[in-house]
């Protein structure tokens, strides 16, 4: 690319607790000119022409009509992560705005931390590990015990490739698997994971000793477990939530959590992501959070930027996108 200008692609910000990667940079600036909503903003007369697409890492930045009136020769959005409900595709549609993102990459690291909330939740290691530092030597008392996950019944709202990853790792856990899902599976890979499909969600919600979120967020699914929800589950079941916090009705889950409605939950989101730090959430001990890490691994992260640029310069050289999400 010699003597040509890289493409303009804006980022929200770079380093610090949202921006792009300090180490992801060596590789996209190779690529492309990256500007910064803070640059954009302070220079937007010149820089509102160049851009031609936007990185969207964390969800931001937030695109609205606003901007989007703004970059006259925006081509493409590539979005990190398999969710885009932050996105209006119909809007970006209509300014001839193609949207890509990494669906398949995320899958196994986010299914781990199902698994991984699962097992902390039920074996309550969060605690243990507060009790096992803790400067009171009142060691593990004797009505301090978990609950079994082998052999136990696990229910998976949403049975994509994120819900069905969980559902392999269950299988090893010898957990009985049912799940719910728009479309039932093909009957061999419910058979390979030992999975049964209910069509009603009130079975499940009935019968699971761990009620596990793996859905994508759409109006048909917004709030969907709110409190009659939580009061078919067993009040010894635990949920864990990997998909995303509007999901679920959270001030019905707080009260359902005082109230030992249910037992426990585990939660890689919530809303807002990060809660106030007075939110009730925080302060229940029958509840583990954790800040939306489903994907943080340092290979799938990485993954996921290469695939982004790829989608760039594809988008941008006018060939067909890799991962294009269609309106
Ligand atoms: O959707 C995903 O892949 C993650 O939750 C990040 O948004």
């Amino acid at each position: 690319m010699e003597g040509q200008e890289l493409p303009y692609v804006l980022v929200d910000s770079i380093g610090g607790r949202l921006g792009v990667y300090e180490d992801h940079l060596g590789f996209l600036k190779k690529r492309f000119h990256l500007i910064t909503m803070k640059e954009y903003l302070e220079n937007k007369t010149f820089l509102s022409k160049k851009i031609r697409a936007i990185y969207i890492w964390y969800h931001k930045p937030v695109i609205n009509e606003e901007l989007l009136q703004n970059l006259p020769n925006l081509k493409v959005v590539a979005s990190a992560g398999v969710g885009i409900d932050h996105l209006d595709l119909k809007l970006l549609s209509s300014y001839g705005v193609k949207v890509s993102n990494t669906p398949f990459i995320v899958s196994t690291d986010t299914a781990d931390m199902g698994m991984a909330l699962l097992l902390a939740s039920s074996r309550r290691l969060v605690e243990g590990h507060e009790m096992a530092v803790s400067p009171d030597t009142e060691y593990f008392p004797a009505d301090w015990l978990g609950v079994e996950v082998s052999g136990a019944t696990l229910g998976i709202l949403g049975m994509g490739k994120i819900g069905y990853k969980v559902a392999e790792r269950a299988k090893a856990f010898e957990m009985k698997i049912l799940y719910h899902n728009r479309n039932q599976r093909k009957k061999e890979e419910e058979s390979a994971v030992g999975a049964v499909y209910c069509k009603k969600i009130d079975d499940l919600l009935q019968q699971s000793d761990f009620v596990l979120l793996a859905l994508t967020l759409t109006p048909q699914t917004h709030k969907l477990i709110g409190k009659r929800e939580l009061e078919l589950m067993k009040p010894t079941a635990i949920l864990i939530n990997i998909s995303r916090g509007l999901v679920v009705d959270q001030d019905a889950l707080v009260e359902a959590l005082q109230n030992k409605v249910i037992k426990a939950a585990a939660l890689d989101v919530t809303y807002p992501e990060p809660l106030p730090r007075d939110h009730p959430l925080l302060k229940l001990k029958n509840v583990i959070i954790t800040p939306h890490i489903g994907s943080a691994t340092k290979k799938t992260r990485w993954i996921m930027m290469e695939e982004m640029a790829e989608s760039i310069e594809a988008g941008l050289a006018g060939l067909p996108i890799p991962r294009e999400v269609l309106p």
